[in-house]
């Protein structure tokens, strides 16, 4: 059997406080298959954002490892990680982190254009993109014009703009209004369902929750099922 695209083994992560030692991650354990869509549940400040943060490279954990498509990459460098994260892994965020300065099409070509593919390749590619989460009719407006829910579109189209393996989403619906939460997160499941992704996706609502194939919740620093 192939090896899962993203696998957590004993996963630890603490933070030096004033007050001491914070552990937030107490040996993390999770494989996360190919096609699956996985809730995280955690009560807020228990450590979700960290453990996406470890599990989508951008920080090394202290303890465990995360494997990559059956690679040890959390503990490597940071180039390597950075490699291994933007060929394998989309990250979306609660709050879209769009460059204000760029277009939508230009917030999409960025990741392609950082891991070597060629502009008028990058721009076809953000234009079809674009085109899946309707809208197409606003590749040249910068992030400021679009609404939240455009906005939101944009950051999981520049998410799928390297063809992950692997979505992380730390409360991607979780800054809109219920109603575009509902469309956007329904385009985002359908999207990671059709491309057979391999996703874990942090969210408080639990019926959103409720949608997916099945629900981990973050308790005491461990991942727990349902
Ligand atoms: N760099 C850091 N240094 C010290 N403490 C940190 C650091 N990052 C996070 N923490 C602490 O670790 C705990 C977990 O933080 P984290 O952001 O992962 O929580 P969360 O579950 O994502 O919260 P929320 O849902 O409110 O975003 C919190 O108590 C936070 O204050």
């Amino acid at each position: 059997m192939s090896s899962p695209p993203l696998e957590l083994r004993g996963v630890a992560r603490r933070y030096s406080t004033e007050a001491g030692t914070l552990e937030v991650l107490r040996g993390v354990d999770m494989a996360l298959q190919a096609g699956e869509v996985v809730a995280l549940v955690a009560p807020s400040g228990t450590g979700k954002s960290t453990l996406l943060h470890v599990a989508g490279l951008l920080e090394r954990p202290d303890g465990g490892e995360v494997l990559v498509e059956g690679r040890a990459a959390g503990t490597l460098g940071d180039d390597a990680r950075t490699e291994i994260r933007r060929s394998t892994i989309g990250f979306v965020y609660q709050f879209h982190h769009l460059l204000p300065e760029f277009t939508a099409a230009e917030n999409v070509m960025l990741p392609q254009m950082a891991a070597g593919v060629g502009r008028s390749k990058a721009a076809e590619r953000a234009k079809d993109l674009l085109g899946t989460f309707g809208l197409a009719a606003r590749l040249d407006h910068r992030p400021g014009k679009l609404s939240g829910g455009e906005q939101q579109r944009v950051a999981i189209a520049r998410a799928l703009a390297n063809a992950p393996r692997v979505l992380l989403a730390d409360e991607p619906t979780g800054n809109l209004d219920a109603a575009t939460a509902e469309l956007v997160f329904a385009e985002l499941l359908n999207e990671a369902r059709h491309r057979g992704l391999a996703a874990l996706i942090a969210t408080h609502n639990n019926e959103l929750a409720s949608r997916m194939d099945r629900v981990v919740t973050l308790r005491n620093g461990v991942l727990v099922p349902g």
